[in-house]
């Protein structure tokens, strides 16, 4: 803990909160004229936090851990939510995927892994184009449920303030449930293993079976040691999503009464894209008054120099867990673009943590005019992320994957082989495609091999 008075708490935090508005903002909407942004923001401005100040200052002392390499990071969820598939089924089998993938990298990291959602708030989206045609119609492009709806009407299309109050809405009901099945016994270790050994036993995924049986032998061994898994019936599950909308972050953020610090408190981790992270923009001033842990998006042109601006702009004091890079930069760039960044802020001494986002570097599209990844080249980024820390001798923190617990047909490969022409069976993002559920479980192991190769060459911790 630093004992150092942070930017967030000047002697007004709460004009400190408004600074950006000085700046310019990208990738916000253009609400339609006489539209009553103001009123749904004071009706957000009374509404209870989503979450508290103290579950966020318990996140950056997990992401301070797997800065040292003493964790792992797992966070995952849909590119975008959206209200109609805020369902119990959806949001559990969400849920259900990413204990699985953090059991499994748990095993193969043998160090606690934090498990983060992208989920509970990820509702807006920045966009390459404003507008998006079809046809010989053109109107503004979907920026997300809580700006606007997917049907390609131009009525649906118009951005709406009252949908950041829905927004708010299924955030609450989302994490509502969240916090359910994370504390009430359906994370449950004993379950979790038993879903993965399902998994693994089925004659496609017969390349992980091995790694399931070990993991099997090591939960025989913890129940004759009288491990108390009844402790483990519960795990800490952690909300985050991008800080896209300023007037809804803004709106929700408050002043923790027991520090007189500033929290956004939509999310217990919020962080800045790739298209809005400048420097002298809006998003990087509102994060830098918060307390959260804040996780900015760092794709392949980023120099050193950009890194430390930024560094400096976010986290002056240096706070362990404060500031987290997620790297996307695509497979075939990676271990090029990397390494140079990496050194800089390891030279410089900066506790950041290091997270690989192995989707947005590799999006393309498919021959039959589908936006898709390709399962290989994410297990390919994540390589590259463990080949770069290794040769550096810096530690890979964790992944941000875009996933959804469903048996969509939007990435290609995997050992369940999706080609170009199956994307079309069940295409169902509406916006960036994600892993599906067997697809996420299969990289989970591909991730726990490299983890495990990595912690194998390293001596004991103890
Ligand atoms: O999720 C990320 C971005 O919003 C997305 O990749 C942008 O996609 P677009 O190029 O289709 O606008
Ligand atoms: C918009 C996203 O990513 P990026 O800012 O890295 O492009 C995203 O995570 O959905
Ligand atoms: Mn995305």
């Amino acid at each position: 803990m630093t004992t150092t008075a942070t930017t967030t708490a000047t002697t007004d935090p709460t004009t400190a909160l408004d600074t950006w508005r000085d700046l310019p903002a990208a990738q916000q909407p253009t609400y339609p004229e006489g539209a009553d942004v103001q009123q749904v923001v004071d009706t957000l401005s009374a509404m209870p936090p989503l979450v508290f100040a103290g579950e966020c200052d318990q996140l950056t002392e997990r992401l301070a851990a797997a800065s040292r390499g003493e964790a792992f990071v797992m966070q995952g969820g849909d590119c975008a939510e959206t209200f109609a598939y805020a369902t119990a089924d959806n949001i559990r089998d969400r849920v259900k995927t990413l204990l699985q993938m953090a059991a499994v990298l748990t095993y193969g990291a043998s160090v606690p892994v934090v498990k983060i959602g992208r989920m509970a708030g990820q509702y807006t989206k920045p966009r390459s184009s404003d507008v998006e045609t079809r046809g010989d119609v053109t109107l503004p492009a979907y920026r997300g449920d809580m700006v606007n709806d997917f049907e390609f009407t131009e009525q649906s299309r118009t951005p709406d303030p009252q949908r950041m109050l829905r927004g708010y809405h299924a955030s609450a009901a989302t994490l509502n449930l969240v916090r359910a099945f994370t504390a009430g016994g359906f994370a449950d270790l004993r379950h979790v293993h038993s879903w993965n050994r399902g998994f693994a036993a089925n004659a496609q995924y017969a390349r992980y079976e091995s790694m399931a049986r070990d993991i099997d032998k090591a939960m025989r061994f913890m129940t004759a040691c009288g491990a108390d898994f009844e402790a483990m019936r519960s795990v800490e599950f952690y909300a985050s999503h991008e800080a896209l909308l300023l007037e809804y972050e803004r709106a929700l953020t408050r002043i923790d009464h027991r520090t007189g610090r500033a929290y956004d408190t939509s999310g217990h981790m919020v962080w800045v894209g790739e298209r809005t992270r400048q420097l002298d923009g809006a998003h990087l001033e509102f994060v830098s008054r918060i307390s959260n842990p804040v996780g900015v998006k760092l794709g392949p042109k980023v120099t050193g120099d950009d890194v430390m601006r930024l560094v400096d702009k976010v986290d002056p004091d240096r706070r362990p867990g404060r500031l987290t890079f997620i790297t996307r930069m695509g497979t075939r760039t990676i271990r090029d673009a990397l390494p140079a960044i990496v050194e800089r802020v390891r030279s410089e001494g900066v506790p950041v943590v290091w997270v690989t986002d192995p989707m947005h570097g590799n999006t393309h599209t498919s021959s039959t005019g589908y936006k898709t990844r390709d399962f290989d080249d994410v297990v390919d980024e994540v390589r590259g992320f463990f080949e770069v820390h290794r040769s550096l001798g810096t530690v890979p923190g964790g992944m941000h994957v875009e996933l959804t617990g469903n048996d969509v047909t939007e990435c290609t490969g995997g050992a369940n082989r999706i080609d170009d022409a199956g994307l079309a069976e069940r295409y169902e993002t509406v916006c960036d495609p994600r892993l599906n559920h067997q697809q996420s479980l299969e990289l989970a192991f591909l991730v726990a091999q490299m983890l495990s190769d990595r912690a194998a060459s390293e001596p004991t911790r103890g």
